[in-house]
């Protein structure tokens, strides 16, 4: 894993539509390295919605979203500093765990050699030589989280990550986030209870303040 992450994120005036549905109206955010935003709200007013408007997959009606680094070059990809982690895992089913892993990390610019230990510390050393398809529902979260270790980028966009965890699950989740803050990484999470382990800024959607009120 390399140094401390210095990169910003700027939403301004974002407005978010869902076919004839405006979601987000005018959303202003700024977070600065270390930040931790726990989007909250019922289902369907546009958590995910919004995390996949800042990771670049939904483009909005309106406003925009800017990361910027400190130092270093221009950012020109959003997959440069961010990664977003869905409610459907990226696990393919025919695959052994440790051969998607690499291709990640290949994929994604990562160091081949971390992969074990990173497999080590989400508790799936076990499983490695297992195909996808057998893996649990909760080991398939790990694995996930074992995506974000590799990738290591500054700008976690997390989907309900706590979701299907155990209780020892959801402890390494929570250590997880505490140190990519600490190491000056922006979390932000769609989320139903608390995140485990840090405490965060709340971000409402589907209220007045959000725009929307349902
Ligand atoms: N691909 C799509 N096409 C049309 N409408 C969509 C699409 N994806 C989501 N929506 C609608 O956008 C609205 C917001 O959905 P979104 O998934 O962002 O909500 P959410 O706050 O994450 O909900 P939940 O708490 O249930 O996960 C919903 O009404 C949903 O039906």
């Amino acid at each position: 894993m390399t140094g401390r992450h210095n990169v910003s994120l700027c939403v301004r005036g974002l407005t978010l539509q869902r076919g004839f549905r405006r979601l987000v109206s005018d959303l202003n955010l700024v977070c600065s390295p270390g930040d931790i935003v726990a989007l909250q709200g019922p289902n369907g007013s546009g958590k995910t919605t919004l995390l996949r408007a800042i990771a670049g997959f939904h483009t909005p009606a309106g406003g925009s979203v800017a990361f910027e680094a400190e130092h270093g070059p221009e950012i020109e990809e959003v997959g440069e500093v961010a990664s977003f982690l869905g409610h459907q895992d990226p696990i393919k089913a025919g695959e052994k765990l440790i051969d998607q892993l690499i291709f990640w990390a290949d994929v994604r610019g990562a160091r081949r050699d971390s992969v074990s230990e990173i497999l080590d510390r989400v508790g799936l050393s076990r499983q490695t030589g297992l195909q996808g398809g057998v893996l649990s529902a909760g080991q398939r979260k790990r694995a996930s989280l074992a995506r974000l270790l590799l990738e290591d980028r500054a700008v976690w966009l997390l989907d309900e990550p706590a979701s299907p965890l155990d209780q020892e699950g959801r402890a390494l989740l929570g250590n997880l986030l505490d140190a990519h803050s600490r190491r000056g990484g922006i979390i932000l999470a769609a989320v139903h209870d608390p995140l485990p382990g840090v405490t965060a800024r709340t971000l409402a959607l589907g209220t007045a303040e959000s725009g929307v009120v349902p």
